[in-house]
């Protein structure tokens, strides 16, 4: 669907890579009918917008003056979330992963064998993400094919960019959840692959997703990679070294491969489209196998300490030039909200950065310019968000980050006290960005956002220039 060409004139967080974002209080960004962004000028006086939008020949399109306390930002990428999980949400956070898999996890997805039952729950989930800012999403389904294109279906219509895979699961699973052969898993995955290529969109694309190594045979792994192998556009996604009672299992069942990576390279499954959940007890051998893969990690924290998997050693793997995004993760993760991600990735480098400091060899001092060790900035945050997700999912030409000829997959962010947050509202400036202080103001107020903020902050949300979500969203 387009909409009209359009040109936003306010302020502008724009990230630029893992130290730096640009806070520009005075942009004028043109988007195209087909929502790519044409064109970005900064510092813009109100007396030059004319002048400028003559210069691109854009003098008839529609202006939008944002509010002295909004601003645009890219959309944040869920590099990996359960859409099926969605209804045990915050129940059974006493588990540790297997116990939770088992006791809450796989009866709830297992309620997808019914296709109303999916036709109930989905369209919320779609809702709810997108209101939390999410503009593209990696999503598990649940391992039903005819409930997996009900998902498919739902958001196509939402206008989300998302890659939706049915989970592959043929053993170690209970007998009302499980796939009845390797053969029947592969025949339904292929099908929801050329289901998904029917669908009149080019943003919802399937994704291969072996749930993990436990709950998948050989037979199967090696046939998801020849899967792979004959279509390499179609990415992969699966769990990695979660838990250590996950791990102890994967390395008995998978006698023959050293580490839990191998299990996925030995079958054809690591390679620089497939993303990685968790990533959480990796032997330094596996960093450097999943660095030469070029494959991404989606770091998804506020599961890791709700199913108590462990912390992140994320700023070792930003050291490694490894690709990281965030992960919200429903229902191991308890949020929706890649806000709250961003505030648990934050916790968890502190974590990691007090541990560090009693071990001797702690890379904690060694080095202004390494992440390893030491909390996060907010830079980093707001890459691993946005620029970052898209990496994990090969998708930086095209979302990320302000750039002409990327697709505008923006957020409008609005502080006004109106919004009602309480986080927020007691921090009233009136003087917007029109001051010296504008940039710093700017800057303040994203960490503020980003530490404070919620869906009541996200007055709108588009998807490839088209309004899909927000607060002023009535569609
Ligand atoms: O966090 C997780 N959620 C899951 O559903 C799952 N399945 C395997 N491993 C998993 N980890
Ligand atoms: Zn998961």
């Amino acid at each position: 669907m387009t909409t009209s060409a359009r040109v936003y004139y306010g302020a502008i967080i724009n990230p630029v890579d893992l130290r730096h974002f640009d806070a520009l209080p005075r942009a004028l960004i043109g988007v195209t009918s087909d929502g790519e962004i044409a064109w970005l000028e900064k510092d813009v006086e109100d007396h030059q917008v004319q002048d400028l939008l003559a210069k691109h020949s854009w003098s008839d399109v529609e202006l939008f003056a944002l509010d002295k306390w909004d601003w645009l930002m890219p959309g944040f990428i869920d590099t990996h979330t359960h859409a099926c999980q969605f209804p045990n949400i915050g129940i059974g956070q006493q588990y540790q992963l297997l116990d939770w898999l088992e006791n809450v996890t796989f009866p709830t997805e297992a309620k997808f064998a019914d296709t109303a039952y999916a036709k109930q729950i989905y369209p919320s989930v779609l809702t709810r993400l997108i209101s939390n800012g999410t503009t593209t999403c990696c999503y598990y389904a649940s391992l039903h094919l005819e409930s997996t294109k009900i998902l498919a279906d739902i958001a196509h219509a939402s206008g989300q960019r998302a890659y939706i895979g049915k989970c592959n699961m043929d053993r170690e699973s209970p007998p009302t959840y499980i796939e009845s052969s390797p053969e029947q898993s592969v025949a339904d995955t292929e099908a929801l692959i050329k289901y998904i290529r029917s669908l009149p969109t080019t943003l919802v694309h399937p994704i291969i997703t072996p749930r993990f190594a436990i709950s998948c045979t050989s037979l199967l792994l090696h046939q998801l990679g020849a899967l792979a192998a004959k279509d390499p556009t179609v990415p992969i996604q699966t769990h990695i070294s979660e838990n250590l009672a996950e791990i102890a299992f994967t390395k008995s069942l998978f006698k023959d491969c050293e580490t839990y990576a191998d299990v996925y390279d030995s079958h054809g499954l690591l390679k620089h489209n497939t993303i990685l959940a968790h990533a959480v007890h990796l032997e330094p051998r596996e960093i450097e196998l999943i660095k030469t893969r070029n494959a991404g990690i989606s770091h998804c924290p506020t599961s890791n300490l709700n199913l108590s998997s462990g912390s992140v050693k994320v700023g070792e793997m930003l050291d490694k030039g490894i690709k990281v995004g965030l992960g919200t993760d429903c229902s191991g993760g308890f949020a929706a909200s890649i806000l709250t991600v961003v505030q648990h990735a934050s916790i968890m480098s502190k974590v990691v950065s007090f541990e560090a400091r009693g071990k001797v060899n702690s890379t904690a001092s060694k080095s202004d310019s390494t992440f390893a060790d030491k909390p996060l900035p907010v830079a980093t945050l707001l890459y691993l968000a946005t620029v970052g997700g898209a990496r994990v999912c090969n998708l930086q030409d095209t979302v990320g980050s302000f750039e002409v000829g990327k697709s505008f997959d923006a957020l409008r962010i609005s502080l006004n006290p109106r919004t009602k947050n309480p986080g927020i509202s007691a921090y009233e400036d009136p003087s917007g960005f029109k001051g010296a202080d504008s940039e710093k103001l700017l800057r303040e107020r994203l960490e503020k956002f980003l530490f404070c903020g919620d869906d009541r902050n996200i007055a709108e949300v588009w998807v490839a220039g088209r309004l899909i979500g927000g607060q002023n969203f009535s569609g």
